[in-house]
């Protein structure tokens, strides 16, 4: 069987898969928080989901410490975040710029402990893109994990 770098055995890819599912004893992946929505049009999008879709949405909430205007549409077992280009260096002007209609931008998943998360994921190579925890939407510690670093996706820690 061969798993990306050449050809392993059988027993050694058992390991392999067998290691990587060491449980952690000091934190755990908790319920999918949100996925993000860059979108070009808030208003519009807000309208989507409300006026066509019929699900429950917030107010707009302005975070200019991130950049962002945040519209959450509210779903039975996970949130959607709308995200919306606030001030002059927002990072989702950015991505906009390169995704002219918008899109999925982020999803966010839920730890019990983020800095040893946080921990776990550099001792993995995996780059967080601030060195302490910021504080999110929700109130609650966040950390973002670099997209090259998660096979293309940037993916949110949030300390629930
Ligand atoms: C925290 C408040 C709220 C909450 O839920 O609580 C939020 O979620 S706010 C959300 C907005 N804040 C952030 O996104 C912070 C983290 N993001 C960043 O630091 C940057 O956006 C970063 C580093 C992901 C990308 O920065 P930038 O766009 O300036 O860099 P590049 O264009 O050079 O991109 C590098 C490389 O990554 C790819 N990329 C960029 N954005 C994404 C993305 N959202 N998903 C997947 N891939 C992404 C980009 O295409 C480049 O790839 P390459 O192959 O090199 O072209
Ligand atoms: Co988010």
């Amino acid at each position: 069987m061969s798993l990306g770098g050449g050809t392993r055995t059988l027993s050694q890819s058992a390991w392999m898969c067998q290691a990587s599912q060491v449980p952690s004893t000091l934190w755990k992946l908790g319920r999918l928080n949100h996925v993000a929505i860059a979108t070009p049009n808030l208003e519009a999008s807000t309208a989507l989901y409300r006026d066509v879709l019929g699900a429950q949405v917030s107010q707009p909430e302005d975070l200019p410490e991130h950049g962002v205007t945040t519209v959450f549409v509210i779903l039975d077992n996970t949130k959607l975040e709308l995200l919306y280009p606030l001030g002059n260096n927002s990072p989702i002007q950015n991505f906009l710029d390169k995704n002219k209609s918008g899109g999925l931008h982020h999803v966010c998943i839920e730890v019990d402990n983020i800095q040893a998360a946080m921990e776990e994921v550099k001792a993995h190579k995996v780059r967080c893109l601030s060195k302490e925890p910021r504080i999110g939407a929700h109130g609650k510690p966040v950390v973002f994990l670099h997209p090259k670093d998660c096979a293309g996706v940037l993916v949110e820690l949030e300390e629930a």
